[in-house]
């Protein structure tokens, strides 16, 4: 049996009542807040929210650190009144999380261009000037975020994206509507569901036992090498992927294929990073470049990855001072494999 009794779950176990964990009980209000729009709408009186202009979200510069500013729902109808926009703006939200306490957090973009008046696309610079920050590229700013940070704003970037790219149903050409949670669309002239997608890619760390296989695509910022990613084709499992993926770049054929961790990547649309370690067959270390996919392919050994991933300083600065090679930042989980491959080398190196 189980009772929901305002803000705890509770369930009988063997004549006692058990309080669910602060996660639980989290999941399950945002559960009920993507059903039910009347909760949703009710959160959104005591929620917080994020804003964005055209995909781009509003920070505030502290020193080389920066903050992502949350609006409450009384600042921001203020702000809209200023803009000449009535609080049923606010509808236009998207659930993105919750705090401990739950309260509800949201995102909101307010420079999307739209064809109707009543979502007019607002000022950029005089927002800017009101809200004592500015908007700004989400990949630029990724190594002035936290962590905590990031995954909110990838995840409120990728649903404002697929909401306004989502306006229309692809079978009857009739606007969709979305719930209030902004966790589905609707077409209201068939009833056709559309949710949120993510495109699954398989990235892979090849190693030869000794080495690792890094490579660069010629859209990389200069001298940045990671591993080796691909879209997953239709129908393929995640193993497929891996070995069709490492043939078609490398020409190699992989082995042992061991999941590490996964991610979830904004740019330039939404995908799942699923990260994945393998091997090459003995003896079948030569690499082929395709190049039409990638710039260039290497093998690298443990002591020059190790080298590249202690080195200090900003990105900027490791390409202004021409380091032979740079890594994905922290953040991407291209770099928790290569610090992972690293690790276990390393282990392996001083156990021999
Ligand atoms: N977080 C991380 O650590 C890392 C993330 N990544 C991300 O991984 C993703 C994939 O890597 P990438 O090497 O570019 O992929 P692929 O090797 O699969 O090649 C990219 C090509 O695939 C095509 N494509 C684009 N979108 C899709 C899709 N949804 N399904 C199938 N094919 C598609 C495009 O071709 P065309 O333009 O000809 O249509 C594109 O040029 C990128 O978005 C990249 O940002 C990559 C490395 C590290
Ligand atoms: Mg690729």
């Amino acid at each position: 049996m189980s009772l929901y009794c305002g803000t705890f779950f509770r369930r009988k176990s063997f004549g006692c009542y058990r309080l669910l964990s602060t996660y639980v009980t989290k999941a399950r209000y945002l559960f009920e807040l993507k059903e039910d729009d009347e909760a949703c709408r009710k959160a959104q009186q005591t929620g917080l929210f994020y804003l964005f202009h055209d995909l781009d979200p509003l920070l505030q510069e502290s020193g080389h650190r920066y903050l992502v500013p949350r609006l409450s729902r009384a600042e921001l109808e203020g702000l809209l009144g200023k803009f000449g926009q009535d609080s049923q703006r606010i509808e236009d939200s998207v659930l993105v999380g919750c705090s401990n306490e739950q309260e509800a957090w949201f995102a909101l973009d307010l420079g999307l261009k739209s064809a109707s008046s009543v979502r007019a696309s607002l000022p950029k610079s005089e927002m800017e000037a009101e809200l004592g920050g500015s908007f700004v590229k989400l990949r630029q700013a990724l190594l002035q975020l936290n962590s905590v940070d990031s995954s909110l704003l990838f995840t409120a970037q990728a649903l404002l994206r697929w909401h306004d790219g989502h306006q229309f149903c692809s079978k009857s050409g009739q606007p969709t509507q979305k719930n209030m949670a902004g966790s589905k669309r609707v077409c209201p002239s068939n009833n056709i569901i559309y949710y949120p997608q993510m495109a699954p890619v398989v990235i892979t760390l090849v190693s030869d036992g000794a080495r690792c296989l890094l490579a660069r695509q010629s859209s990389f910022p200069r001298g940045l090498y990671s591993a080796l990613a691909g879209f997953c084709d239709i129908g393929e499992r995640v193993e497929e992927a891996v070995h069709r993926e490492v043939a078609e770049e490398v020409g190699l054929e992989v082995e042992n294929i061991q999941y590490s961790a996964s991610q979830h990547w904004p740019f330039p649309n939404s995908s799942l990073m699923i990260a994945c370690h393998a091997t090459v067959k003995p003896g079948h270390t030569e690499i082929q470049v395709n190049l039409k996919e990638l710039e260039a392919a290497a093998w690298f050994s443990l002591d020059e990855v190790a080298t590249a991933l202690r080195r200090k300083g900003s990105f900027a600065q490791q390409q202004r001072e021409a380091s032979p090679l740079l890594l994905p930042p922290k953040l991407a989980v291209a770099h928790h494999m290569i610090k992972e491959w690293v690790e276990k080398q390393s282990r392996s190196s001083l156990a021999a």
